[in-house]
């Protein structure tokens, strides 16, 4: 058991995102060779409420042979909001999608947002040929809502999946499908051989600055930590911890 599955914030939020943290965190650890990722200095666990909303943010981020960093983020705005964040960003010297997902639940216990994507690096935006194989193997799944992606979404593969889950047998059928995702993820990357030549990895460093740029550009998030920390930590923090690269 990590030990952050004790006393994490994951245990006073919305079951999904209680659910979903444990799975991300088992998965990681069945499939990959993790080692904990010092977060910045103080960005472990953070509190703020400048505007009268309190958010308390719970960062766990470890570090794999394939990944340079694992980042799960659990988030609670006032009593209502609570978010889960995670991005898994690969080294350089692996050519493998961006996996991320981010689930924020409203008042009222209905989760009004669940992203989750491998997201292609690639400058034609095609994912890998053994991902394409693996997610289009995956059986069909609906939901009553998906959502439409904004503008700067267009760095979300064909198999992103972006919906409001209506009831509970939505939320597992989300879960389930994450859980599917990851593996895949987690398996591919475990086998996969690095990059030596340095154009290769230029190329892998070009596709996530690009991504990571676009996920910048999400002003539901910035608005959430402006509002409870200010504009430049804010900034700050989407730039250096949620999604930072290497130039
Ligand atoms: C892999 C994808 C992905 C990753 C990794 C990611 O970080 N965001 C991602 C996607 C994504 N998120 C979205 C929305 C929202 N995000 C937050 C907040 C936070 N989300 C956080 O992670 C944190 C830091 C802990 C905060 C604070 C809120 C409040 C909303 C509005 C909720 C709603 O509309 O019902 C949207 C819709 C954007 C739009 O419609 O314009 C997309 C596409």
């Amino acid at each position: 058991m990590l030990k952050s599955m004790e006393a994490s914030l994951r245990n006073r939020q919305h079951p999904l995102i209680h659910r979903l943290a444990d799975s991300i965190e088992e998965i990681w650890q069945k499939y990959l060779d993790i080692s904990p990722y010092s977060v910045p200095e103080g960005l472990g666990y953070v509190e703020g409420h400048l505007e009268g909303e309190r958010l308390i943010i719970e960062n766990h981020c470890y570090q794999a042979p394939q990944f340079r960093k694992l980042h799960l983020e659990l988030a609670q705005v006032g009593n209502g909001l609570d978010i889960l964040h995670c991005v898994m960003f690969p080294n350089p010297e692996y050519p493998i999608p961006m996996f991320g997902t981010d689930l924020v639940g409203g008042k009222g216990g209905l989760i009004s947002a669940a992203i989750a994507d491998l997201s292609p690096i690639s400058s034609d935006r095609s994912l890998p040929s053994r991902y394409y194989q693996h997610l289009s193997a995956l059986p069909e799944i609906e939901f009553s809502e998906p959502r439409a992606l904004p503008p700067w979404g267009d760095i979300f593969s064909q198999f992103c999946l972006f919906v409001r889950p209506e009831n509970a047998e939505e939320e597992e059928k989300f879960h389930n499908r994450v859980r599917e995702y990851l593996t895949i993820h987690c398996q591919i990357a475990a086998s996969e051989t690095p990059l030596t030549s340095n154009l290769d990895i230029s190329r892998v460093l070009a596709g996530q600055r690009n991504y990571c740029t676009k996920q910048q550009q999400n002003d539901k998030t910035r608005r959430v930590l402006e509002k409870s920390f200010g504009k430049e930590w804010a900034d700050r923090y989407m730039t250096t911890m949620l999604f930072d690269y290497v130039a």
